[in-house]
């Protein structure tokens, strides 16, 4: 029998295995040049640890809070995406396998097991992730309100044509949130970095084909039958806002009772106004390169980002993370947690749940060790001084 993975490279090298090429370029590419999705990796790379010795490491404790629900580690499961197309059973084996793990799940806005399914596969904190949308809101008006649209669409003033917008956007959205609360999700992570599909060139060539999100049938009606190129460019544009703003962040906020969390955030300045906005928490993060290329590695503006908003709210991070020493740099440069994408997708890919749980299991006992070997007994104790960013190197390295 041929060993399994010992680490989280050796799962995507599987996935790649297993999975046809189309799935496997979607599920591993990134925008244009993909600078961004090789610098995540290697940004953490250049960054040095600095342990510290003869401390009594014999217990270690990685369990951490985040909004005052329990983790065993500070690591959860980002949202991805047509988890299907990497395995039949997609997000509920995640799901299962996040919550044999004692770890939070982001279910994608396009995960293709309803939300409900989801929720009822195990019971564990899951968070929901929100794309606010664009379409209409077939399942109240249903044909009439298309027809009556196209028919007035030359008639209707542009202020108007504005309102029907707002409208139709605005009732998908809060529709999918109700159903995010009614069904036990403890937060809404909200996706900031996607006003418009980045230019992923595999999917393009590929033609990519995506399964069915579920949690929109008969919410939005998409034409994803559109020829040539990426379908899911065709889906994106048909779902996703682009006039999404500050304004509907708190719009937002006054329809829900559940914390709001902005995903996408890589600057100081935006860090500042989501505080200013009242949002709960922040994930540093550039959609793992997908979206905007040659923006920076992620690990390189969190530091600029955790002081921008010195302690009002918890800072997530993701891309990149590939190894226990990766949590850790992440954790001394002043995040509350991190998130992994493609791993878990991997691991799915790989072995379906139990995959997934090797995954987090894998990343939570190199955290433990590094955590061990840097003489740090809890999270608490991993400090600014555990880590030397490139600049800082020794001489001696230069
Ligand atoms: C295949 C795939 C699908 C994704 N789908 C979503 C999504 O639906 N919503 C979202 O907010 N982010 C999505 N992301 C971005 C991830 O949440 C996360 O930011 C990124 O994967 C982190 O980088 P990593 O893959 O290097 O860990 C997706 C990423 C991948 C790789
Ligand atoms: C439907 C998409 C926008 C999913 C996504 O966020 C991604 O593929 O990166």
């Amino acid at each position: 029998m041929e060993d399994g993975p010992v680490n989280l490279r050796e799962f995507q090298e599987l996935a790649k295995r297993n999975l046809p090429k189309m799935y496997y370029d979607y599920f591993s590419g990134g925008a244009e040049d993909q600078f961004t999705l090789r610098e995540n990796v290697e940004a953490f790379q250049r960054i040095m640890l600095r342990p510290r010795i003869l401390v009594d490491v014999s217990k270690i404790d990685m369990s951490t809070t985040l909004l005052g629900y329990n983790m065993s580690s500070p690591i959860l499961v980002a949202p991805t995406g047509s988890q299907q197309l990497a395995h039949p059973q997609g997000e509920l084996a995640t799901a299962r396998a996040a919550a044999a793990c004692n770890a939070i799940m982001v279910l994608s806005f396009a995960s293709n097991y309803s939300l409900e399914d989801v929720a009822s596969t195990c019971n564990a904190v899951r968070f929901y992730q929100l794309y606010v949308c664009s379409g209409f809101l077939n399942k109240l008006f249903g044909p009439l309100f298309d027809t009556f649209c196209l028919r007035f669409h030359c008639f209707i003033t542009c202020s108007f044509e504005q309102f029907l917008q707002v409208f139709k956007r605005r009732d998908v959205s809060a529709t999918l949130l109700q159903r995010a609360e009614r069904n036990g999700y403890k937060a809404i992570v909200v996706t900031v970095d996607t006003p418009r599909l980045g230019r992923r060139e595999a999917d393009e060539k590929n033609k990519m084909i995506i399964p069915r999100n579920s949690n929109l049938e008969g919410l939005i009606s998409v034409d994803a039958d559109l020829t040539g190129g990426s379908k899911l460019e065709a889906y994106a544009s048909e779902t996703l806002d682009p006039s999404l703003s500050w304004k509907d962040i708190e719009w937002l906020k006054s329809i829900t009772k559940l914390p709001i969390i902005l995903k996408g955030i890589i600057t100081a300045e935006d860090a500042r106004k989501a505080v200013d906005a009242g949002v709960s928490g922040i994930v540093v993060s550039n959609h793992g390169g997908r979206q905007l290329d040659y923006t920076p590695p992620t690990i390189s503006v969190l530091e600029e980002v955790v002081k921008a908003v010195s302690g009002a709210v918890p800072v997530l991070l993701d891309g990149g993370v590939r190894r226990g020493t990766d949590v850790f740099k992440a954790l001394a440069l002043g995040a509350k947690a991190v998130m992994i994408g493609r791993p878990v997708v991997y691991g799915l890919a790989a072995n379906g749940e139990h995959g997934v749980r090797s995954v987090i299991k894998m990343l939570q006992n190199e955290l433990e060790l590094t955590m061990a070997l840097a003489g740090c007994p809890t999270l608490r104790d991993i400090t600014r001084n555990h880590v030397m960013i490139n600049h800082e190197r020794p001489r001696s390295l230069l």
